[in-house]
C-alpha cells in the first residue's frame, strides 16, 4: 500500500520532527534526494537530449525556484549538481528567494537570473536538458498566478526532462485540482509522505513517475487520508478458494441486470462474476436477457423473472442494475434486493432509480454504488464536469450522504467509505472506456462480496484486477519488445473478461 497524507498531517509532522532535527536537516535530506534522481536520470540518458552515459558532468539544468521552501529545494539540489559539474541557471519567481538555497548555489558555480527577464528565462528553458520545477510545493494555493503560470508553460513546451520537487506546481497537493496552468511532470520527487493529489486525476496526470524520498517524517505522520493497493494487498483482499471450498462456500452471488431491451449488460456482468470466481452465479431476468446469458455462460444458474426474485434461490450478495432499465419494473427488484440483509451492489440503471428512491439506501447491510461521473453527478445533484474535477471531494460527500460505499469511475477510479482512507486504483488504461466494461467491473465485485470481502475490500480489489485485465487486454503478448503502454490496441468488454485470469495471475507472480 502507498500511503497519502495532507498537507496538515505533513505539516504537523514536520514541526514535530524539525523540533527534533538539527537546524535545516530536513532540506538538506529532500534536496539530496532530489539531486539524486535528477543524477540517475541524466546517467541513464532519459533527459533531455544528452545521449546515455553522459551523466551529470556537462548537462544544463534550469531550476525555477518560487519564494518559498520548495524553492529552496531546488535551488540545493541544483548546488549538489553544478558540484559534479552540471552548468545550472536558476531562473527565480515569486516575492522572494530563498537565500541559503541560492546562496549554495552560487557558490557551486550555479548562476541565477530573475524571471522578469523572459528573453533569458525562455532562452535557459530550451537549452535545458532537465529542468526542475520548484515554484510551488504544499504551500501552493489556487491556480498559478504570474510568472509561475508562464513559466510552466514554457517548461511544458521543451524538450527537457522536467523533474517536479515535492509535486508538479500547480497541482493542489490534497485533492490533485488543477485550476489553470500547471507543470507536467516526467517524474515527481516528493518528500516524506506521498501527496493525494499525486494520485488523483487530474493532478495525478501531471506527476509522471512518482518517487518517494524518505526523510524522516513517518512516525509523525498519523493516519493516511488517501491509499494506493498495490498487487500484495488485492491479493489478500480477493477471496480465493480454500481447501473446503465448495461452489456454495466460494459464494453464490445473484446478478439482477438486463432487460427485454437491454441485453448485453447482463451477458458482461455475469462474465465478470463468473471469472472473478464466484462458486456459482444465479442471474435473474427478463426471457430474452436470460436466454442470451444461458448461451453465452451455461456455468450460470439463471430464472426468468418479472417483479419478484423469490424463485431464484439462495445467493449471498446481490448485483442490480446492468441494463436493467429505470421504470416501476426495476424498482421493485432493487426494492427487494436493498430490502435484504445482504450485501447488495447498484450499478449502472439501478443508480437512475436511486437517485429518485434514496430511501432505499437506508439499511444496514453493505451497499457498493459504482457510479461513473454523470450517475454520480445525479446521485448528488451537481454537475458531471465538477465531479470530474473534484472527484475525491464527490466520492467523499457520496459516501457520507448515502451511507454506501461508492466507487467512482473514471480516469481514476475513487473509492470511499465512511472513516476510511480513500483507496485509488492504480491499474487501468483509457482503452476501458467501452461499452459494457462497467458491467463487467460489477459482476467482478460481486463475486468478492458473495466470497466474504468487506465492501471495500471487494470494491477496491474488483477495480484492480479490472484495470489490469484491461491493460493486458489492450497490450496484448509481452512477447512484443515495445511497453506495454505502445502497444495498446481497442478493446471490448469480452476482451477485458477473457484477460481477468490473466490478471489475478498477477498477483501472486
Ligand atoms: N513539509 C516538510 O516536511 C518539508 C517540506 N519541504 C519543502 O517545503 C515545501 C513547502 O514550502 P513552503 O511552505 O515555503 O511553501 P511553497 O510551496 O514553497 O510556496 C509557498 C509560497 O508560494 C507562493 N504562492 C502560493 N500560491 C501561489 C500561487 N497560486 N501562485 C504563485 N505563487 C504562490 C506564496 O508566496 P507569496 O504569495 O508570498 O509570493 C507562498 O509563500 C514543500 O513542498 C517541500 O518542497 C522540504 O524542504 C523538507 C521538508
Ligand atoms: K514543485
Amino acid at each position: 500500500m502507498r500511503y497519502a497524507h495532507e498537507v496538515d498531517k505533513v505539516r504537523a509532522a514536520e514541526r514535530a520532527l524539525m523540533a527534533r532535527s538539527p537546524e535545516g536537516a530536513l532540506m538538506r535530506r529532500a534536496a539530496a534526494g532530489l539531486a539524486s534522481v535528477c543524477a540517475g536520470l541524466l546517467r541513464s540518458g532519459r533527459a533531455g537530449v544528452i545521449g546515455p552515459g553522459e551523466g551529470v558532468y556537462g548537462s544544463r539544468v534550469v531550476l525555477l525556484a518560487g519564494s518559498g521552501d520548495n524553492g529552496g529545494d531546488a535551488l540545493y539540489a541544483g548546488a549538489l549538481l553544478a558540484r559534479r559539474g552540471a552548468h545550472v541557471t536558476a531562473v527565480l519567481a515569486g516575492s522572494k528567494t530563498h537565500e541559503g538555497g541560492l546562496a549554495a548555489l552560487r557558490s557551486a558555480g550555479g548562476r541565477s537570473l530573475d524571471a522578469d527577464d523572459p528573453a533569458g528565462s525562455v532562452a535557459a528553458i530550451e537549452a535545458a536538458d532537465l529542468i526542475i520545477d520548484g515554484l510551488l510545493g504544499i504551500g501552493g494555493r489556487g491556480g498559478l498566478r504570474e510568472p509561475h503560470a508562464t513559466l510552466a508553460g514554457h517548461a511544458s513546451r521543451s524538450v527537457a526532462t522536467i523533474v517536479a520537487c515535492d509535486l508538479p506546481s500547480g497541482v493542489d497537493a490534497d485533492t490533485g485540482v488543477v485550476s489553470g496552468a500547471a507543470v507536467r511532470a516526467d517524474v515527481t520527487v516528493t518528500f516524506g509522505t506521498y501527496k493525494p493529489g499525486l494520485f488523483v486525476d487530474p493532478g495525478a496526470g501531471h506527476a509522471g513517475v512518482v518517487e518517494l524520498v524518505d526523510i524522516g517524517l513517518g512516525p509523525y505522520l498519523g493516519d493516511p487520508d488517501v491509499v494506493l493497493p498495490q498487487a500484495a494487498d488485492v491479493d489478500l483482499w480477493a477471496p480465493g478458494p480454500s481447501r473446503e471450498s465448495n461452489k456454495y462456500r466460494r459464494g453464490v452471488p445473484g446478478v439482477v441486470a438486463g432487460s427485454k431491451t437491454f441485453t448485453g449488460a447482463a451477458v458482461m456482468s455475469v462474465g465478470g462474476a463468473i471469472r472473478g470466481g464466484a462458486g456459482m452465479v444465479r442471474f435473474a431476468s427478463a426471457e430474452h436477457s436470460v436466454e442470451l446469458v444461458r448461451h453465452r455462460w451455461p456455468e450460470a444458474v439463471t430464472s426468468v423473472v418479472d417483479t419478484s426474485l423469490s424463485e431464484v434461490g439462495r445467493v449471498n450478495a446481490w448485483v442490480a442494475g446492468p441494463g436493467l432499465g429505470t421504470g416501476e419494473h426495476a424498482e421493485a427488484l432493487l426494492a427487494e434486493v436493498l430490502g435484504t440483509d445482504l450485501p447488495v451492489l447498484v450499478d449502472a440503471d439501478g443508480l437512475t432509480v436511486v437517485a429518485r428512491r434514496r430511501d432505499l439506501l437506508w439499511r444496514d447491510a453493505p451497499t457498493v454504488l459504482t457510479p461513473h461521473a454523470g450517475e454520480l453527478a445525479r446521485l448528488l445533484g451537481t454537475e458531471a464536469d465538477q465531479v470530474e474535477a473534484r472527484r475525491l471531494e464527490h466520492v467523499r460527500r457520496a459516501a457520507e450522504e448515502l451511507g454506501a460505499t461508492v466507487l467512482l469511475k473514471g480516469s481514476t477510479t475513487v473509492i470511499a467509505e465512511v472513516g476510511r482512507p480513500v483507496r485509488v486504483n492504480p491499474t487501468g488504461t483509457p482503452r476501458l472506456a467501452t461499452a459494457g466494461s462497467g458491467d463487467v467491473l460489477s459482476g467482478l465485485i460481486g463475486a468478492f462480496l458473495s466470497g466474504g470481502a468487506s465492501a471495500i475490500d471487494a470494491a477496491a480489489a474488483g477495480a484492480y484486477l479490472h484495470g489490469l485485465a484491461g491493460r493486458l487486454a489492450a497490450s496484448g503478448p509481452a512477447s512484443d519488445e515495445r511497453p506495454p503502454d505502445d502497444r495498446e490496441a481497442p478493446i471490448s468488454a469480452y476482451d477485458v473478461i477473457e484477460a481477468i485470469p490473466a490478471a489475478f495471475r498477477t498477483l501472486t507472480g
